[in-house]
């Protein structure tokens, strides 16, 4: 699926780091969702549940039914069994189910999963080795425990906001979740270290974490500046607050990115722009000094690149050993060759989207690939296979659907079934 590249071109589809793991799933939206589709890329068994009518991405712009181009995105690599949880019976179900499962992970609201019967201290008594993650919005302890966290909250309340955009514009926030991403991959990286230290002991545990903490993690150069006494952190554009000139510089038909970030690219930069002087001047000696005079360095800079289109410097810079680049959107991202060439995007068949597209495992690895191996389920599209596998007879299935404690799929009713 990722033509090409060595590391993924074996044809050996059994070996999965995660082959054989396997994880409950009772997340929704992005950041838990997120996670679990990693944990799926490395191999594992996803069980998603979801609750009547489905996840809400399954509803968002572009939906068709249940299916929505937002869900296929992150829920590759999973199955979905559909299970209300508010009936103590599809409490029940779900118990038996974490009770043969290796992993849990839920990002509800603190005391959501309590009211459902299913608090970790709940789990542990019937599986004590699970690793079980809660994403929140705020942590399961503190004042703000109990309040409901999206991306947006998160990036005001954790500084991301304030250092994002320019001075004297109205708030910005970074253009992609960052905060629901990061607490994703952060729970991610928990649950592995957590998975392996159970290998290693047998011993399970609860890992929380959350939005607001993760957008905090991310502030490394903005705390040590704020740390060190030098002030709170200020919005910079594009700029680097320890480095410059680095940021989008203007050329005569839009900008590029520039990252002379270092002594040496410092001035490989100024003499590849025809600037040698620049470098004798005390002010731009060191990147404090060039940090400190920031501004006008980018205004002398700008005097030379605004004179020659983008095309003319990016051939100027790369030859001369400068780091810089185009800024694309993301047409132009998915059409660049080096893009193409590493794999990133796949296609895949869906029954109801045809043909989808998706980013899909973006790490090689060479003995264990990455890979997507199961298209993203329809809604309830597994519900039957899973409770047979939970020791469910069809006549009990058939009765919890009747009930509506369960809703389940055949995907061979869909129109576009192959
Ligand atoms: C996203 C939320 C703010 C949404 O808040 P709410 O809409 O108020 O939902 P809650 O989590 O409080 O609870 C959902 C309710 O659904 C019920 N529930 C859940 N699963 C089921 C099933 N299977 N069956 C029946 N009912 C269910 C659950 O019991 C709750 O009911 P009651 O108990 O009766 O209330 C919150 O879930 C949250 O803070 N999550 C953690 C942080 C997070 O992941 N945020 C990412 C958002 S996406 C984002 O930021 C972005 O895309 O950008």
């Amino acid at each position: 699926m990722n033509p090409g590249h060595p590391a993924t071109a074996t044809k050996d589809t059994h070996r999965a780091a995660l082959s054989g793991v396997r994880v409950l799933d009772i997340t929704q939206v992005m950041a838990g969702p997120f996670c679990t589709m990693l944990l799926g890329d490395l191999g594992a068994d996803v069980i998603k549940v979801e609750p009547p009518g489905g996840d809400p991405t399954r509803k968002m712009a572009g939906s068709r039914g249940t299916e929505s181009p937002s869900y296929w995105a992150i829920n590759r690599n999973k199955r979905a069994i559909v299970v209300n949880l508010k009936d103590p019976r599809g409490q029940q179900l779900v118990r038996d189910i974490a009770a043969r499962a290796d992993i849990l992970v839920e990002n509800y609201k603190p005391g959501v999963m309590a009211r459902l019967g299913l608090s970790y201290d709940e789990i542990r008594k019937i599986n004590p080795a699970i690793v079980y993650a809660s994403i929140s919005g705020f942590g399961q302890t503190g004042p703000y425990a109990t309040k409901g966290g999206f991306d947006l909250v998160a990036q005001g309340m954790s500084g991301i906001m304030s250092v994002t955009g320019d001075a004297g514009l109205p708030p910005m926030k970074c253009g992609i979740p960052v905060t629901d991403l990061a607490a994703g991959l952060l729970a991610l990286y928990a649950i592995l270290a957590a998975y392996i230290h159970r290998l290693r002991t047998g011993e399970g545990q609860y890992i929380d974490t959350s939005l607001l903490e993760a957008g905090i993690a991310l502030s490394v150069w903005e705390s040590a500046q704020y740390f060190s006494g030098r002030g709170i952190p200020e919005p910079m554009g594009s700029a680097h607050r320890m480095s410059a000139p680095y940021q989008a510089i203007r050329c005569a038909d839009g900008y590029i990115t520039l990252g002379a970030a270092n002594q040496r690219t410092w001035e490989r930069f100024a003499r590849a722009i025809g600037r040698p002087d620049l470098l004798e001047r005390p002010e731009y000696r060191d990147d404090t000094g060039r940090v400190q005079n920031r501004r006008r360095l980018a205004e002398e800079v700008e005097s030379v690149t605004a004179t020659r289109p983008r095309d003319h410097w990016l051939h100027v810079l790369e030859q001369a050993g400068v780091p810089c680049g185009p800024i694309l959107n993301y047409a132009e991202v998915f059409s660049d060759p080096h893009v193409q060439a590493r794999g990133v995007v796949q296609e895949i068949d869906h029954p109801v989207g045809g043909k989808i597209k998706m980013v899909g495992p973006v790490v090689k690895m060479s003995a264990t690939p990455a890979r997507i191996h199961r298209r993203p389920p329809m809604y309830g599209e597994h519900t039957i296979a899973v409770l047979r596998e939970i020791g469910r007879s069809d006549e009990e299935i058939q009765n919890l659907l009747e009930e509506g404690v369960v809703e389940a799929t055949s995907v061979s009713d869909c129109p576009n079934f192959a």
